[in-house]
């Protein structure tokens, strides 16, 4: 007989309590909520409710504080001030910090991994969940757990529970950190921090059918996300939190992606994010800094492609279809059929991968990309490093100032100080790998225009982006299937539609430039 120790339907507990359907049940109730880091208040008297049954999508800037409330509800931090009911008790910390026990059914799953990368998939849920396996057969339970509840939840994932999580692409690491979340013998409340950020559409799709399942069962869930569309066609409710505090609960069937943004703060700018913006000049008259010349290696079959000058290019089509491998060879032209004149810059898809120094601040790891270029006869000029910092911090908005350790910073202002280290470094050729995960709306819209601005001064990019509709701000975009570029788009061409028409077209035209 298969014997399974997580709950097979995760949420044991009635559906009604005390009378109330469970759709108005509060799971999780905060009440005036301060956190304080140093002198950065991150929550300033946070009041919020999370409801059996419903999905509340949690929406606000880099920096804002979702993350810290997210670890304050989850019982993994201490507020300073309020309190933080769970399920009918009082679980706000007493001396001693939050009494795990009483967060047992709050359970988060996060955007930056929790998984240890030198452990398998099963030993790693036995890490977070070994209160609910046996001491004798523990792997195995453990394992049929992750099989059953990966089956359920992302359908053809293509792992198996021996995986190391090493060894696992970001998106199958992202699917295992949901499961691991949700494999507990009772669930009350999931909590998912930007769970789609690193996953395909269609794991996308059938993460929110599961989410679906989980709520008919009376589990509360909590999304944040910076896809304010996403939320707003997941989520029954919508809280927007704004310096530390939630300003606004609603409905979401009554809300536009235009109010939630004008909620957040954000200028709702008369240019959207997804217009194009055209760049000046024809793409063709520019001079050749790289190319790959009928590149066939593993992942690449026969891949030709160009950068001009200044030009900025996008690397297009479904994820892990060779766009990495694109980045990777010309990072390091190590063979003759790839051609880069000029020095390069690499932003890694990987926060974790991506070489930053977390002990640093973030003066510190924006210095050491631009030392080179500001130094003169080998000497550096303090002076002039201080105020290419100043003026990344501010050009890019970064939360915290120069002198925060990385490690202080929230996700988004991460990912920016990574890509401010890029365009700080004297390269002719910025390589960027999705570069925008966890990067707030209003942000993302100046990087666009910071990435224009420096392309118009000669500096050429690739590429490569999940989001299609990022794809209308390049010049020229390549468009890959099974390691081919099925398709070349230049200006006007450039649309989200026709970028799916040609990653999902069943014609496998090689090298088949439209
Ligand atoms: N451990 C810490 N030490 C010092 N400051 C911190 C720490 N954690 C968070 N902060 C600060 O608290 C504020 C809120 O950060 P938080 O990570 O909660 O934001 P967020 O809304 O999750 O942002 P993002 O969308 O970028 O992930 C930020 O100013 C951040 O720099």
């Amino acid at each position: 007989m298969h014997v399974d120790n997580f709950a097979a339907k995760p949420h044991a507990a009635s559906r009604k309590e005390g009378g109330r359907p469970s759709g108005q049940r509060p799971v999780v109730i905060a009440r005036g909520v301060t956190k304080t880091y140093g002198r950065t208040r991150a929550l300033t008297g946070v009041d919020l409710e999370v409801r059996a049954g419903e999905v509340l999508g949690l929406v606000g800037h880099n920096g804002a504080g979702k993350s810290t409330l997210m670890r304050v509800l989850a019982g993994l931090e201490a507020c300073d001030e309020g309190t933080v009911t769970v399920c009918g008790r009082d679980a706000s910390s007493g001396e001693a910090g939050p009494r795990a026990g009483d967060f047992r059914g709050v359970r988060m799953a996060y955007q930056e991994t929790s998984l240890c990368p030198d452990l398998t998939i099963a030993e790693n849920i036995w890490v977070s969940s070994r209160h609910c396996l046996p001491r004798m057969g523990w792997r195995r339970a453990a394992g049929n757990g992750a099989r059953r509840r990966l089956d359920e939840m992302f359908p053809g994932h293509g792992v198996t529970p021996g995986d190391r999580v090493e060894d696992l692409s970001l998106a199958q690491r992202q699917m295992v950190e949901i499961v691991r979340a949700s494999l507990v013998d009772r669930l009350d409340l999931l909590i998912l921090d930007e769970p789609t950020e690193s996953l395909g559409p269609d794991a996308a799709r059938s993460l929110y059918d599961y989410v679906r399942t989980l709520t008919a069962d009376g589990v509360a869930v909590l999304l944040i996300s910076h896809r304010i569309r996403e939320v707003l066609s997941v989520a029954d409710r919508v809280a927007v939190l704004r310096d530390g505090a939630v300003i606004a609960e609603r409905p979401a069937s009554g809300l536009g992606e235009h109010d939630v943004l004008a909620l957040m703060g954000a200028e709702v700018a008369a240019k959207t994010e997804n217009e194009r913006v055209t760049a000046e000049g024809a793409a063709g008259d520019r001079p050749v800094l790289a190319e790959m010349r009928g590149t066939t290696a593993p992942g690449l079959r026969d891949v030709s492609l160009q950068v001009g000058v200044g030009e900025v290019v996008g690397l297009a089509g479904l994820a892990g279809q060779g766009q990495q491998e694109v980045l990777e060879r010309l990072w390091r032209p190590v063979r003759r059929d790839t051609k880069v004149r000029g020095t390069r810059a690499y932003v890694p898809g990987d926060r974790q991968r991506s070489g930053v120094l977390p002990l640093w601040s973030v003066a510190e790891n924006l210095v050491v990309s631009a030392m080179r270029g500001i130094a003169r006869r080998g000497l550096r000029r303090p002076a002039e490093e201080r105020a290419v910092v100043r003026d990344w911090v501010e050009r890019l908005a970064i939360r915290g100032g120069p002198d925060a350790a990385m490690t202080d910073l929230s996700g988004g202002n991460q990912q920016k100080v990574i890509v401010a280290r890029a365009f700080a470094s004297a390269a002719d050729l910025v390589l960027l790998d999705d570069p925008f995960r966890g990067v707030d709306v209003h942000t993302k819209t100046d990087l666009y225009g910071l990435i224009r601005q420096e392309a118009a001064q000669g500096r050429s990019v690739v590429w490569y982006s999940s989001e299609n509709a990022e794809m209308a701000h390049c010049d020229r975009v390549y468009v890959f299937r099974a390691g081919r570029v099925v398709a070349e788009l230049t200006g006007a061409e450039i649309s989200e539609e026709r970028i799916i028409a040609v990653s999902f077209a069943e014609s496998d035209g090689a090298q088949n430039h439209e």
